[in-house]
Order: C-alpha cells, then structure tokens, then sequence
C-alpha cells in the first residue's frame, strides 16, 4: 500500500504552492460586503475625534464643585454643535454624544442634579473624567483596524464607516469552475435510469463555493471518458480561474480525471491519512489550478472543508485557517482507524459527542443531521469518557 500523507502537510503544500489569483479593483463600502480587503486599513483619525459626553446631563469643571453644590447654567451644547469653553463656577448643558467643553472635567448625568431656578444643584459627588468618552476611546489615529486578507463582515463595514472610508480596495472574487464525473449520474429533476444516481456532489460543491465567498462561474459534468474529461477540463480553464473536481481520482481504469491532467498538465496525486477522504488530486491543467476531491458524497464534503476551502481562499486572496476545534467527551466506544484519522458525524449536546449511526464514505444526510465533525487520530480507540476534538459545521 503507498504511504499516505498526513493531513497537515497536504494543507501545508497546497497552500504554499497557490498564489493569489485574482486582482484587485476599488468598490462603494456598501457593495464591500463578503469581499476580501487587498491592503491593511489604518484609521487617518481619532474615533470619537474629540471627547463627548456618554450621557445627558451638565458637563462641569470638578474644582467648582469642590466649594459649592449649585452652578449656573452658561451654555447649552447638543450633538453636533461646536461648544465654547466653560466659563468658571458654571455648567453647561449637555447631550449624549455633544463634545465637551473645553475646561470641563466631568458630566453629571441630570437624574442626579435638580433644577433650582437658574441654577442647578448637584446630588452627587462628582469624579474626574466620569460620563466622558475620551478622543480615540474606541479607534486611535493610525491604529490598524484591518488587515489584508480579511473578508468582511457587517461590523467590518461599520468600522470602516467611522473612519470615513467610503471606498475599499478588495480582491476580485474568485472565479471557480466545478466538474462532476461519472457516467452514472443524472441531473436532479430527470428520471432515474437503471444503474444511474442523481448528481449531489455539483450541487454540494456549487454551494460550498458560494458559501466561502467565491464565484461558481460554470459548473461542468463529464462522462467517464479522456475525451469527455479533457474537453470539460480546457473549457473550464478558458473560463475560470481556478477548477474543483469530484470523482474520478482513485485507481480504477474508469477514473479519467488523472489521466486527462497527465497529458495537459501536472499531477500530484495524494493518499491523505484521513477518513473519509482518502485520494486528493492538487494539480495544474491548461495551465490552471486545479483540485480534485474523492467522489463519495461525503469525501467531497470533508475535503472540501478541510483543504478545498483553504486553497480557494488563498487563491482569493483570503487570509484563512482550519477553524480551532475545542474537546468534547465521547460517551461512546470505536475502534480506532490504524492509518487514517477519522472525521466522524457527530451530534454535540452539553459537551458531549455521539455519532451518527451511518458513517460511510457515500453516505451525505448523516453531515446534515449532525453538528459537526469529531476528530479521531489514527490509531486512537474512542472509550467512554475520552476526549477529541470536535469541529462544528457553523465554523466552516
Ligand atoms: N481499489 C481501490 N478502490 C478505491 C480506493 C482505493 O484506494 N483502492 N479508494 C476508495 C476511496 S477511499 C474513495 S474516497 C473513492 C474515490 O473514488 P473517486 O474519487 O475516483 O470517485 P468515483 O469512483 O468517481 O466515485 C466514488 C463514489 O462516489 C459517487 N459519486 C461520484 N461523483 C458523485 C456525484 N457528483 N454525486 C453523487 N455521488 C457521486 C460514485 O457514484 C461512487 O459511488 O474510491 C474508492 N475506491
Ligand atoms: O476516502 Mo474514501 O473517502 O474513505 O471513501
């Protein structure tokens, strides 16, 4: 048997070896959403740019109130008005978010003052620098707020908004071009014939692709044939920038996929120690990149989500890891995989893992009705009480 690949040196590899692919261009912030920023993002200035009152009420001057309890009111500043500086043994009248005065050291939120004619009385006593929100509190001039290779989020888009960025320079989206193979496969929506199963894993992947971010530009399907495979292949290298394949790639003659990269391009075709998802082809065809997953429906998932999916975000410019799994107890018993680590559908409750009954390679629906992966090492037996790491599917 050749040896099989450890799981993080497959990724390693694959990750050093593509490079970004796609340009840059510079969008509107509102149509920056889900988009990969191209340069880190520094603030030009303060957020808040000067210091404002947390709370409605009379921004004062400590050292009056050391004396007195009652100041009288000598201006009154809402948000968005410029203040002038607070004149002695006075107070001004203050909003949420209006800057404060120069010479005041504090706001007094008005439930703890009273009005006593023209003056007010504070209830209170009063510490420096309370109910003020300092220049630069959330965002200091010049800090990094971003970097390059981020993908945005809403909040994202709402930091870059109180810097006053309108406009961000992003990644293009990556163009991806999906091919399914196998000449027993149908399209959902037309009838079975004998020997034939519907194609889940076009499907499956177009949606993975869209899920990450990218652009399922063309989704191919070719029959078990070189020719078949090879026309597929150059048509969506013509179109795409990079191809993701399912099936084809293991050893039986019946597998074009290898053959069709041999004669057009490169081929590093990998036995990764993990279950499922054993062959994995990482290659260059038509002088584009290409990864090709095993075809068993749920292969295709793990290896998309543990290495296809970290290859495209390279390739988009995407700064992007394995997500941090965290340990769960097993209240179970298996035997360990001697050569393969094994990423079991797993139910998680209360921190503990149980698996899905149906673990097979073909099979999808136990990946929809678990939570998440749980990662068992090779050679390790999973007993009760014992603790692996577990992978949601929310984090991929
Ligand atoms: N003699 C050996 N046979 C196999 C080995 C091996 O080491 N020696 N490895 C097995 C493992 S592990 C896997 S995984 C598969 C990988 O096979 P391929 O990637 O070549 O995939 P296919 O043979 O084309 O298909 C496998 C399986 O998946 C179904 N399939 C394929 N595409 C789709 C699709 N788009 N939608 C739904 N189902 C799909 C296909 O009908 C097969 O049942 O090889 C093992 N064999
Ligand atoms: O790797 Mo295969 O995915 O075990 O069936």
């Amino acid at each position: 048997m050749s040896s099989l690949m450890p799981l993080q040196e497959a990724l390693e590899h694959i990750t050093h070896t593509l490079d970004v692919i796609t340009p840059t261009e510079i969008i509107p912030l509102l149509e920056a959403l889900g988009r990969v920023l191209a340069c880190d993002i520094e603030s030009p200035i303060n957020v808040p740019p000067a210091a404002n009152s947390a709370m409605d009420g009379y921004a004062v001057r400590c050292s009056d109130l050391a004396s007195q309890s009652d100041l009288i009111v000598s201006q009154r500043i809402a948000a968005g008005q410029p203040p002038s500086p607070l004149a002695e043994n006075s107070c001004a009248r203050i909003f949420t978010g209006a800057e404060i005065p120069a010479g005041a050291d504090a706001v007094v939120m008005q439930e703890n003052t009273e009005i006593q004619g023209d003056r007010i009385h504070f209830l209170e006593t009063v510490e420096t620098h309370q109910n003020i929100r300092p220049a630069g509190q959330d965002i200091a001039k010049g800090m990094k707020v971003l970097s390059q290779g981020k993908r945005l989020n809403a909040i994202d888009i709402g930091v870059l908004a109180s810097i006053g960025v309108a406009d961000v320079r992003v990644y293009c989206p990556l163009k991806v071009g999906i091919l399914t193979t196998g000449d027993e496969l149908q399209s959902p929506g037309a009838a079975l014939q004998p020997g034939q199963i519907y194609n889940s894993n076009g499907p499956l992947m177009t949606s993975l692709v869209q899920s990450a971010g990218h652009q399922a530009v063309k989704v191919m399907h070719a029959n078990d044939s070189v020719a078949d495979t090879e026309q597929a292949l150059q048509m969506l290298s013509e179109q795409c920038d990079i191809i993701l394949s399912s099936g084809g790639v293991s050893v039986g003659e019946e597998d074009h996929v290898k053959h069709t990269i041999e004669r057009n391009g490169t081929l590093h075709l990998w036995k990764i120690a993990i279950k499922p998802g054993k062959p994995l082809v990482f290659a260059n065809v038509f002088n584009t990149p290409f990864i090709g997953l095993p075809g068993n429906p749920s292969s295709t998932l793990v290896t998309f989500h543990l290495f296809a999916r970290l290859a495209l975000a390279k390739a988009a410019g995407e700064q992007l890891a394995l997500p941090t799994p965290y340990p769960v107890k097993c209240h179970f018993s298996r035997k360990g995989n001697q050569s393969r680590d094994e990423f079991l559908r797993v139910h998680v409750q209360n921190g503990i893992a149980t698996p899905h009954v149906q673990q097979s390679s073909g099979a999808l629906l136990a990946a929809s009705q678990t939570d998440g992966y749980l990662h068992v090492p090779a050679k390790h037996d999973v007993t009760p009480d014992s603790e692996f790491n577990f992978y949601p599917f929310a984090c991929f």
